[in-house]
């Protein structure tokens, strides 16, 4: 049963799933979605998904952006790298890109609901319990690699490193 970061093996560790996110920011404003279906469901996220196969992470996160909200993010980055172990033994590793700009314009799809926050009021409450953690790096602009453990939903515990 995982408790700690240290509870586990991260040498060995084998993901179960690799997903992506991408953070488009522009004008002191990101644009987040309300996750309509999936994993996270009701939660308020930055467009992403599964890598398919054959797919770098950085394709997955424009091609997932695209696909959830009809647009093409442009001036993207590497942000950061996410390590979830869930007490069920799923894990996820997760890559995060921003983006400083996109092509098209947002639209409500099946999956997602697009929403422009300021990002001085961020919606915490209704996002993942770890976000608040590293969204201010990656604001900042600094890279950053998280652990951390899940119990469903709610965090157990977790460890961020910083470039
Ligand atoms: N911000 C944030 N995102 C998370 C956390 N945990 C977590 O899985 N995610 C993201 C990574 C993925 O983009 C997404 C979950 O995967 P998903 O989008 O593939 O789920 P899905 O069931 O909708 O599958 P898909 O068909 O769209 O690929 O949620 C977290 O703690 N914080």
């Amino acid at each position: 049963m995982y408790k700690t970061v240290d509870d586990v093996n991260w040498e060995n560790w084998d993901p179960v799933v690799t997903a992506t996110l991408m953070f488009v920011i522009r004008d002191g404003r990101i644009l987040l979605i309300h996750k309509k279906r999936g994993f996270g469901k009701g939660k308020i996220n930055g467009p992403g998904g599964k890598l398919e196969s054959g797919e770098t992470p950085l394709e997955c996160a424009i091609r997932e952006t695209q696909e959830e909200l009809c647009i093409t993010p442009t001036g993207v980055e590497f942000a950061g790298e996410l390590h979830f172990q869930f007490t069920d033994n799923n894990s996820i590793h997760g890559y995060v890109y921003t983006a400083t700009g996109y092509e098209g314009e947002p639209t409500e799809t099946d999956e997602a609901d697009p929403i422009w926050c300021s990002i001085d009021e961020l919606p915490f409450d209704r996002m993942w319990e770890d976000d608040h953690i590293w969204f201010p790096h990656m604001l900042e602009g600094r890279h950053f690699s998280g652990r951390f453990i899940f119990d469903n939903d709610r965090m157990l515990d977790a460890v961020i490193e910083l470039d």
